[in-house]
């Protein structure tokens, strides 16, 4: 069974930010991500990990404004300032609560646009190089359009080709963020996908299709993709970043279920 991550941000939302740690461990979590933490400080996040004896595998960086529908700034022209600001911001949080990498969102825009593939290209250098100094991975998320209109990376094959361009330009810490929820939306045959991108992915994460809601409460068969990531010796984490149908401990049978081996949850 692979390790699976409380995403934080989607799991036990009936709890303040803080204080879903301590139901992450007790539910069984050795691990947790979360999208972003910039409300609180490095300290309270490192400290909340400390106490409940969890990991943190992943964390995006700063998106812009959140609020006003930005999601994210790489692929944005104008925006290359703040971008390489919010490295900066990121790398303080990675580096104080130990988080060996971090997603960077690319952003709303043309996917055709040229001018958005050099800014992207050029965030991604810029980030690569400063997180590879710290031993820190740098991720990229292909995310569908159902989900995320107009967001500039939205497709997986195309995502997983410039991962392999600029780690052949020497990012080697640049890799791929497989959400299995937005691969089985975007184009399905998840499973043939995993395995042949398998050398370029640094991180998994699941939810139900369509509904985004528990493992195993959909389309796809993820006892069978889990099983899979075992087969190929997938070592890395798996979070769990779906929205919980009601309480989040009522929901996770799935788990319970991955772990004594039963072929359907
Ligand atoms: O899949 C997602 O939506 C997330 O992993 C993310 O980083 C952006 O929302
Ligand atoms: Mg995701």
């Amino acid at each position: 069974m692979p390790r699976f991550a409380a995403n934080l941000t989607l799991l036990f939302t009936e709890l303040a930010f803080l204080d879903r740690f301590e139901a992450a461990s007790r539910a069984g979590f050795t691990s947790v991500e979360f999208l972003f933490p910039y409300e609180h400080s490095p300290d309270a996040i490192a400290a909340r990990l400390a106490a409940h004896g969890l990991d943190l595998v992943l964390f995006n960086m700063p998106p812009g404004d959140w609020m006003a529908g930005e999601r994210g700034l790489a692929a944005l022209p104008d925006r290359f300032d703040e971008t390489t600001a919010g490295v900066e911001t990121a790398l303080a949080y990675a580096l104080a609560t130990g988080c060996p990498r971090l997603h960077m969102m690319a952003g709303l825009a043309d996917g055709r646009d040229s001018r958005a593939g050099q800014a992207y290209r050029r965030s991604l250098r810029h980030a690569a190089g400063r997180l590879a100094e710290h031993g820190i991975d740098l991720l990229i998320e292909p995310i569908n359009r159902r989900s995320m209109p107009g967001y500039f990376l939205d497709d997986v094959d195309a995502a997983a080709d410039l991962v392999a361009e600029l780690r052949a330009e020497g990012l080697a810490n640049l890799k791929l963020q497989f959400d299995i929820f937005h691969c089985q939306i975007l184009h399905g045959d998840v499973t043939t996908r995993l395995t042949r991108l398998l050398p370029l992915i640094g991180h998994v994460q699941v939810a139900s299709v369509p509904a985004r809601h528990e493992p195993g409460t959909g389309e796809v068969n993820d006892a069978f993709v889990f099983a899979e990531l075992d087969r190929l010796g997938y070592s890395g984490s798996v979070g769990c970043e779906y929205n919980p149908r009601g309480r989040t401990e009522d929901g996770l049978g799935w788990l319970s279920a991955c772990a004594s081996g039963r072929a359907r949850i």
